[in-house]
């Protein structure tokens, strides 16, 4: 299995590479060179099996020889032990024809860990075979921050450096990236929006200096490996539904656009997906784009639901590059055009792209509504972004159940949850004394040269400041 990128001009590369490559030489992100399928039969076996079998079945075609059947098992074993929940990612069912993947039982309390702890048990088995060391960056609206830090703190050869926008995080986002204590954990809290930590994390990939200087990785979804995980889920819950004897939708609260793509991955390798819905917030540029052809930037505007806080959003270029039947030199000119402020789809791409994806915007009023509404319907307590998606889904649920992605736990969105329903959600115990650890950050501005020059300064110092 090989991979090449959207952008059609950077090597093709393994799984490993691709893994511990981040973002693509050319500004590309690397994807499949073409995509394993499973049959009618290979899907129907999986029922009844755990998710961490599940798992292997649905990623072993895509890892290649990096890691052995038996390693590759063991990693997945690692990564969800520590899950809270059996199921890993149980369903919860809100109506006749209508169902909740609660996807946030992992260490940070949101879908993020999926992908995550997998990723971190990879680059340890990697990382130690080689005896290479890399300096993680990554760009946060919260979650993946979160998840990051959580994945990776402690261990020897990684530093990573987590960018999150100062002042447009929850406070439980926030202490979650601030107190741990270890020496290769730096929060670094950027004056400017997520765009922004997005924006300079990219640029560091492409000064080539710098990221070969300090061995840039990546673990936003940048990384192929990011959106390979979060593929299982979409198999286990459908599968659980009834799959492949039926076809299921999907509604995904969205921003980065890395987790439908995963589901787009699932439908590609034969699971009956009959639509997925894009669900955002008032940063909408994902449904205007689906609506009318325009991907047109806008200022991000801080939101109850601050993970989808986003603009520009990276993984649309992979949705791209296929609409463009893989055509890397249309995607870089397309990519070009957003740098100057943003583009128009063609008629071919956003017919092929409304194919799959349906989408809807919904409005900090009827995201709050929502959440009092659900918790009297159903019973349920929704985080503001799982919230965005059952407002949408309900919008469009039609004949096929439609399964609807919880993508964080209410107790990390405490102040919008007691708004909407008068109670304040309470974290697990585990985590109970989150508000007495001491916090650990530094400001920085949004300047790529010092940003360069503090990461460089740290892991050559090689103590946390
Ligand atoms: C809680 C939550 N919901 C939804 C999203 C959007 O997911 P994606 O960026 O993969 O579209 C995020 C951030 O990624 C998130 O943290
Ligand atoms: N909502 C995300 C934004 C980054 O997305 P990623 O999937 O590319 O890591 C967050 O919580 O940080």
């Amino acid at each position: 299995m090989r991979y090449i990128s959207t952008r059609g001009n950077a090597p093709a590369l393994s799984f490993e590479d691709t893994m511990l490559t981040g973002l693509a030489r050319d500004g590309g992100l690397y994807v499949p060179e073409t995509i394993p399928t499973l049959s009618h039969g290979d899907i129907a076996a999986m029922a009844g099996l755990s998710y961490e079998e599940i798992a292997f079945r649905v990623m072993r075609p895509f890892v290649g020889d990096t890691f052995t059947d038996e390693v590759f098992a063991d990693l997945i074993a690692k990564a969800y032990a520590g899950f809270g929940h059996d199921a890993r990612a149980p369903l919860v069912q809100l109506a006749p024809n209508h169902f909740l993947l609660e996807l946030f039982h992992g260490p940070t309390l949101a879908f993020k860990d999926f992908a995550m702890q997998l990723i971190g048990q990879m680059f340890q088995e990697a990382l130690s075979r080689s005896g290479k060391r890399v300096t993680i960056v990554g760009a946060t609206s919260g979650d993946t921050g979160s998840a990051a830090i959580e994945a990776f703190r402690g261990l020897s050869n990684v530093d990573v450096f987590i960018l999150y926008p100062h002042g447009r995080v929850s406070e439980v986002q926030r202490r979650q990236m601030t107190t741990p204590t270890e020496d290769n954990v730096h929060a670094l809290a950027l004056t400017g929006d997520f765009d922004d930590c997005q924006a300079r994390l990219k640029d560091m990939f492409n000064d080539f200096d710098f990221r070969d200087g300090v061995r840039l990785a990546g673990v936003n979804s940048i990384n192929w490996a990011r959106v390979l995980a979060q593929v299982v889920y979409y198999f286990s819950s459908a599968i659980s539904l009834g799959a492949p004897h039926r076809p299921i939708s999907f509604t995904v609260p969205t921003g980065n656009f890395g987790d439908i793509f995963a589901g787009y991955i699932a439908k590609r390798m034969g699971l009956p997906i009959e639509k997925l819905v894009v669900a955002t917030n008032q940063n909408d540029i994902l449904h205007r784009c689906l609506m009318t052809g325009g991907y047109v930037t806008d200022s991000v505007i801080p939101s109850i639901s601050p993970s989808m806080d986003i603009q520009v959003s990276s993984n649309f270029e992979r949705a791209l590059f296929d609409a463009y039947d893989r055509d890397g030199a249309a995607v870089s000119q397309l990519m070009a055009e957003l740098k100057a402020g943003g583009f128009h789809v063609s008629q071919g791409a956003l017919e092929t792209l409304r194919d799959i994806y349906a989408s809807g915007r919904v409005s900090e009023e009827d995201t709050s509504a929502m959440i009092t509404d659900a918790l009297a319907r159903t019973g349920e307590v929704l985080c503001p972004h799982s919230a965005i998606g059952v407002k949408v889904a309900e919008d469009h649920q039609g004949a096929t159940p439609m399964v609807t992605l919880a993508t964080a736990h209410p107790a990390k969105f405490p102040a919008a949850v007691k708004d909407a329903t008068g109670h304040h959600p309470a974290l697990p115990p585990r985590m109970a004394d989150l508000f007495d650890r001491p916090e650990r950050v530094t400001r920085v501005e949004n300047d790529l040269t010092d940003l360069e020059e503090l990461i460089r300064d740290r892991i050559s110092v090689g103590t946390h400041q």
